[in-house]
């Protein structure tokens, strides 16, 4: 990369913008009103200069650190781990601000003007050099208005590569300046943005947030927030720069609880895990619907109509009555033999412990140890009581005799029939296994409905078990209680960073095959070697592999798919109910999804739930919109209708025709076709379902590794996937094959091809063999 900043007040600038570090502390001279691209590139170059002198504090803080050694006490260890923790993230967020660092100016009436940025930047002296753009006097630069100027004289773009000043805009509010003639025009920082090339990986909006967006980004934290919007709104966009918002604005209180955001699937979350580091904030904790219980990975459930039961709000009910059932007293007195003598124990022994336990309101697994005392008091009492007639006089050695009752296995036994020890992963395979058990804890559900859930133990579990395993863990409690919690967040940590160094080696695969270095790296030795440094684990990080933690606020995407026991269990981990939820009730793909905001929340809230509205497409051309629109309204689904930024370069080509047995092939030519059209882009193929894997086949045969597979595929050149998949992505150009299958995949419900349709930035080119569904 090269850089043309030019030396900023006289200080010596090299060539990527780094200068000398104690020039840093001098006085900066703002450039004045009338400043052209020179002067401009003059003052990022210092802006720049502090960033690294930043950088380079942090950096020999962190080595002192770390130097001084793995002595001492235990707290003055721990102490250090957290400084080196302090530093490290700090060091982190000044990387991640380095590309585009500042991106707007703005002149006030006043006369002052101001930078906004990624993040607030000060000389050593205190000199005000930059905003961050969440901070309020930063606000006015999204918010006003030629009608409404808030103060404004200009609005000034910096449009940056990297660390380089390609280009300024400005967009003059003020009509006086208009007429000294100090403007700079270009095609507008929004449409440039807009019509950019896709990398695969969401990108941060902060440099052209609108005015609409911003007003939700800033929004009160306190309650249950939704923003509805049709595709393409920046829904996403605007979720993640809230919670980057939020975390600024409340940075003690969040830093410490943290933030969860909650999305779709895990090929969505590595489609958007960039754009918080971007904006500097690393701690949040990313998790899809399937990840949310620690330890499990839930597969996708193939039967829509079973996610629709598991998701019912009745299994709060059923999970309770459940656990109940494990807990059984005996119907008639029963004889137990221990150290050779038998002794008796009655239904009314049982039930004074199962009542003496229950009385202790700890979950199921916990209060059993009480049950186990008091059991094995009463049934030791007995055993000296008769071992003392026996004797006539002479006592027995009373702990003894506790560790003999304990140890005997008919008690075991017996305490085991009355209160068994259960996991959650357990309780649902016994739930889902025996007909008869889930018949008498599950009277709410249809007989068919009981059927379909059957299943034998050792199936995997899905995204729609989730929840019911987080309710069982919630009733059920440790079953060791200290060591149980512990172990299963060492055992979700070790999962954590042994997939973090999948991706990796993942990433780095492709690089090191070019440069003819292969199979060098393997993921275990990746992660061993993370574990080996002893990174202290951050909140955020501590949070994500512990079940019971509360967060701070929680952001979840595409809000409208989540059944009623996802919502339940996003409830538990925060109890303040302070989140942002943000999706299109069009968009629905799944039976249970919400039509109705309202609905969906009132099992959890009485009225304090604020809807906000997002209205302009940024993503989808117009005539792709519109035939979008066309083909919902046709098939019975209301859109509001939205307005786009662009016209679209590209006309939508509608190939009929096609024989069915043809048409993974012809898929494949289509790709080359788009890629032809396009020259550049990633090009996604939507295909019903069971296609999806030989399309796949067939393009690997022609582009080989550029085709993507599975999550964090997306930055590939082309890839192949179903309706559900492609929720929340976006692609430079898209193949759609054969539409009316897609509508007879969700039951006739158009969400799921309008989501498909809508996914595109720039071309869009349909393949049928049946008959077109009404719209097109
Ligand atoms: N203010 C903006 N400036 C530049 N780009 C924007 C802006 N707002 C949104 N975009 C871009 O528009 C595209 C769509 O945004 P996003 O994915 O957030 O929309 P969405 O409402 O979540 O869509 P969908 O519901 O269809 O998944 C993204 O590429 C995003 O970066």
């Amino acid at each position: 990369m090269t850089d043309t900043n030019a030396p900023a007040s006289g200080a010596a600038l090299n060539e990527n913008g780094h200068g000398e570090h104690d020039d840093a502390a001098a006085e900066v001279v703002m450039p004045p009103l009338n400043a052209g691209i020179d002067e401009e590139r003059a003052y990022v170059g210092a802006l720049y200069r502090r960033l690294d002198q930043l950088r380079e504090e942090a950096r020999t803080q962190l080595a002192k650190v770390r130097s001084s050694g793995a002595v001492g006490t235990m707290q003055n260890m721990s102490e250090r781990d957290a400084f080196a923790t302090m530093y490290e993230d700090r060091l982190a967020q000044l990387n991640a601000v380095d590309d585009r660092l500042v991106f707007g100016r703005l002149d006030l009436e006043t006369d002052e003007s101001r930078y906004i940025g990624r993040i607030a930047l000060s000389t050593e002296s205190r000199q005000r050099l930059m905003l961050d753009w969440r901070a309020p006097e930063a606000g006015v630069f999204y918010q006003a208005t030629a009608f409404d100027r808030q103060g404004v004289r200009r609005r000034r773009h910096l449009l940056l590569k990297r660390r380089s000043v390609q280009g300024i805009e400005d967009e003059v509010l003020d009509p006086a300046m208009l007429e000294e003639g100090t403007e700079n025009h270009g095609d507008g920082a929004l449409l440039a943005a807009v019509t950019a090339r896709r990398t695969g990986q969401m990108g941060d909006i902060v440099a052209t947030i609108q005015a609409e967006q911003d007003r939700i980004i800033r929004a009160d934290r306190s309650g249950i927030l939704v923003v509805q919007g049709g595709p393409g709104t920046g829904k996403t966009a605007v979720a993640l720069h809230r919670a980057a918002y939020l975390l600024y604005t409340h940075r003690e209180r969040l830093k410490s609880a943290g933030v969860l955001i909650v999305g779709p699937s895990s090929t969505f979350m590595s489609y958007i895990e960039r754009v918080l580091p971007s904006l500097g904030e690393t701690g949040v904790v990313m998790s899809s619907l399937a990840d949310l219980y620690p330890g499990v990975r839930g597969v996708e459930e193939s039967d829509q109509a079973l996610a629709e039961i598991k998701g019912r709000l009745d299994w709060v009910q059923i999970i309770a009555d459940a656990v109940a059932h494990r807990r059984r007293t005996i119907a008639e007195a029963r004889h137990i033999v221990v150290d050779g003598v038998k002794v008796k124990v009655t239904p009314k022994m049982i039930n004074r412990g199962i009542e003496r336990a229950k009385a202790t309101g700890k979950p199921y697994n916990e209060a059993r140890a009480t049950f186990v005392k008091v059991m094995v008091k009463e049934i030791a009492d007995t055993l000296e009581d008769i071992l003392a007639n026996r004797s006539q006089g002479n006592e027995a050695d009373r702990s003894y005799l506790v560790e003999d009752v304990r140890n005997a296995a008919q008690v075991r036994v017996l305490l085991n029939l009355c209160w068994l020890p259960r996991t959650p992963q357990a309780l649902l395979e016994d739930l889902y296994a025996k007909p008869e058990y889930l018949a008498a804890v599950a009277p709410q559900l249809e007989d068919s409905e009981r059927q379909l859930l059957r299943r034998e133990p050792g199936a995997a579990f899905t995204t729609a078990d989730v929840p019911l395993l987080d309710e069982a863990a919630e009733l059920l409690g440790e079953l060791d209680e200290t060591a149980g919690r512990e172990e299963a967040r060492q055992q979700a940590a070790r999962q954590k960073d042994l997939e973090n160094a999948q991706k990796a080696v993942e990433n780095a695969g492709p690089q090191l095959e070019e440069m003819g270095i292969e199979g060098f790296l393997d993921a275990e030795a990746v992660a061993a070697l993370n574990a080996e440094t002893g990174h202290t684990m951050t909140a955020a990080e501590r949070a994500g592999v512990d079940r019971t933690w509360t967060y701070g606020h929680v952001v979840v995407d595409e809000a409208q798919e989540l059944t009623p026991m996802q919502w339940h269990i996003l409830m538990r981990r925060c109890p303040l109910k302070s989140f942002t939820a943000v999706g299109d009730t069009a968009q629905g793909s799944s039976p249970s999804a919400t039509t109705s905001w309202k609905q969906a929340f009132a099992p959890f809230i009485d009225d304090r739930l604020r809807v906000e509205e997002l209205t302009v497409n940024y993503r989808t051309p117009r005539n792709i919109v519109e035939l979008a629109e066309r083909v919902a309204e046709a098939n019975g689904l209301q859109t509001t209708q939205l307005r786009t930024v662009r016209e679209g370069d590209y006309e939508p080509i509608i190939e009929t025709h096609h024989q069915a047995e043809h048409l993974v092939a012809a898929a494949t030519a289509a790709v080359a076709a788009e890629r032809q059209r396009l020259a550049e882009g990633l090009i996604a193929v939507i295909a019903p379902e069971p296609l999806v894997g030989s399309i796949r086949e067939s393009l690997v045969e022609v582009y080989g590794r550029r085709v993507g597979q599975g999550a964090g595929s997306m930055t590939q050149d082309v890839v192949a996937l179903s309706a559900a998949e492609a929720k929340g992505l976006e692609f430079d150009g898209v193949v759609l094959i054969e539409p009316a299958e897609l509508l007879d995949e969700a039951a006739g419900k158009v969400g799921s091809l309008y989501v498909a349709l809508t996914r595109s930035t720039q071309s869009l080119r349909v393949l049928a063999a049946r008959d077109l569904p009404a719209g097109f």
